[in-house]
């Protein structure tokens, strides 16, 4: 059992050796299902005390609007100091801070981001892509973990076409980690679906230089307005924008 504060939540841990392995030509994953027994109250927490963003970009004159809500924590492996950051990096809070050190243990990678995502139904998604971006270095390994809803995790081969869609579920407690050449040559997707519950995702990933940071922050929070999530629903804010960084329970 691992404990994780504040506020506090005693977190059940399940035997790493409950991982399953998932291989197939370059593809490299284990799947610990459930990787802890997950309390509703970490889920609720989580999505009432992160800021949430809706993050619009141009990419080559094209106007884009993530379809998902998304935030992010973290900084590169570099000690740069803050000048060399288009946005201030935020620390990661301790709750995220104590799930990424159980994921470090059964991983044993080491992790200085955590990313997430809110797809608050099922119009939301993310559509193919792989996270090969250099600044994760050479066969990066990546975990992520699914809290609340379940939602349909398809992955497909870059090159191979006779290689055949692998198509999963991915569960609340799900922790997926994702190694070896898996990014350089796979991609992943959460498709959009028709009646499917809420669900968060948080991955876990190690930037090894300033473009990563900035990378992740120009694209999980943006320029964009600030949403919390109130009395069930999103909601923009009018926080001061200088504590979006924190969460409840964090000193300053
Ligand atoms: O929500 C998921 O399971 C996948 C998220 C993802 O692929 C990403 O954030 O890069
Ligand atoms: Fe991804």
């Amino acid at each position: 059992m691992f404990t994780v504060a504040p506020p506090l939540f005693n977190l059940t841990l399940h035997s790493p050796l409950a991982g399953k392995a998932i291989v197939d030509k370059d593809l490299d994953m284990v799947l610990y299902r459930p990787f802890f027994d997950s309390p509703r109250q970490l889920y609720a927490y989580l999505l009432e005390s992160l800021p949430w963003y809706r993050v619009r970009y141009t990419v080559r004159g094209m106007s884009i609007n993530t379809p998902r809500y998304t935030t992010v924590f973290g900084k590169d492996l570099t000690q740069g100091v803050d000048t060399a950051y288009q946005k201030k990096p935020r620390p990661i809070p301790p709750l995220l801070a104590a799930l990424k050190d159980e994921v470090e243990k059964v991983s044993g990678a080491s992790f200085n981001f955590v990313l997430c995502n809110f797809y608050a139904d099922g119009k939301d998604s993310i559509s193919y892509h792989s996270d090969d971006e250099s600044f994760l270095g050479p066969e990066p390994t990546i975990a992520s973990m699914t809290l609340g809803g379940t939602r349909a995790f398809y992955m497909r081969h870059k090159t191979d076409k006779s290689v055949p869609v692998y198509k999963t579920d991915l569960r609340d407690a799900d922790l997926l980690i994702m190694c070896g050449t898996t990014q350089a040559c796979w991609e992943h997707s959460v498709p959009k679906r028709s009646n499917v519950a809420p669900r968060i995702n948080l991955t876990f990933r190690k930037a090894i230089n300033v473009r990563g940071t900035n990378n992740y922050y120009r694209y999980n929070v943006g320029d964009g307005p600030l949403f919390r999530y109130i009395d069930g629903k999103m909601v923009e804010s009018n926080d001061d924008p200088a504590h979006h960084a924190t969460i409840p329970g964090e000193s300053r």
